[in-house]
């Protein structure tokens, strides 16, 4: 049976750590350097100190900050695995990186590239040929319809809908429930139906 760490003991910890119970892979241990108990779901939260001890395992980093979990993927020298849940349905031609993390309800079709270290949250769409760059979150029940890009570690809120062919920049933010019919620059946060540029994340 294989077994796994995941680094980061929050609330999307427990919740990728049903993933892969579903998908019959153990967490041997959660990493955490700023444990709120010494256990969560019955696994041991560990102080990075001790990630030694767990050099043969793949990691999966559970934490929902995209930034943060860009600079954590630097830092961890073990391998990293792809975790899927049972009952995500995802096409044979559809391709997903090593750190990505595919919740349950899911559905990605099609010829879709997912990058590393993203997060497909519960009940996601990923139509046909979008390409979903390293680090970027789509919320749960978000639709993201065919043949869009989405840039590096940007952020598509709940239930957001993004119409086909829309590029969205990279560390874009895209505000629950929005409907996005225009492209997106980098860095924007987008709001609303039609969605509307609010503000820029690097202000
Ligand atoms: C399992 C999980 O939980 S996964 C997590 C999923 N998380 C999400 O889906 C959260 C998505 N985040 C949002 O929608 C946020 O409201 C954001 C990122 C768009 C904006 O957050 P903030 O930067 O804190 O902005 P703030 O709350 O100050 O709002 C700024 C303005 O945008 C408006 N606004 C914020 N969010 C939205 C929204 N989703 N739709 C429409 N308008 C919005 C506010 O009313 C405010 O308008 P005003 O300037 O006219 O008063």
């Amino acid at each position: 049976m294989n077994k796994i760490c995941l680094f980061g003991a929050s609330g999307h910890g427990k919740v990728v750590k049903d993933v892969a119970t579903s998908a019959n892979i153990v967490v041997e241990a959660f990493i955490d350097d700023y444990p709120k108990s010494e256990n969560l779901h019955e696994v041991p939260i560990v102080m990075s100190e001790k990630m030694t001890n767990y050099e043969a395992n793949k990691f999966v980093i559970s934490i929902g900050n995209n930034k943060i979990r860009k600079v954590i993927s630097k830092k961890i020298k073990n391998d990293f695995t792809t975790l899927i849940h049972k009952s995500a349905i995802i096409s044979p031609t559809a391709t997903i990186a090593e750190g990505t993390v595919i919740m349950n309800g899911t559905n990605i079709n099609a010829d879709a590239t997912i990058g590393k270290h993203v997060i497909v949250n519960t009940a996601a769409i990923i139509e046909h040929d979008c390409q979903i760059e390293d680090f970027v979150h789509i919320s749960p029940n978000a639709t993201i319809t065919g043949n869009v890009h989405i840039g590096e570690g940007s952020h598509i809120g709940a239930g957001a809908i993004i119409i086909p062919n829309i590029t969205i920049g990279k560390w874009a933010t895209i505000g629950a429930g929005a409907v996005i019919i225009n492209d997106v620059p980098d860095y924007a946060v987008v709001v609303g139906n039609p969605g509307k540029i609010k503000k820029y994340n690097n202000e």
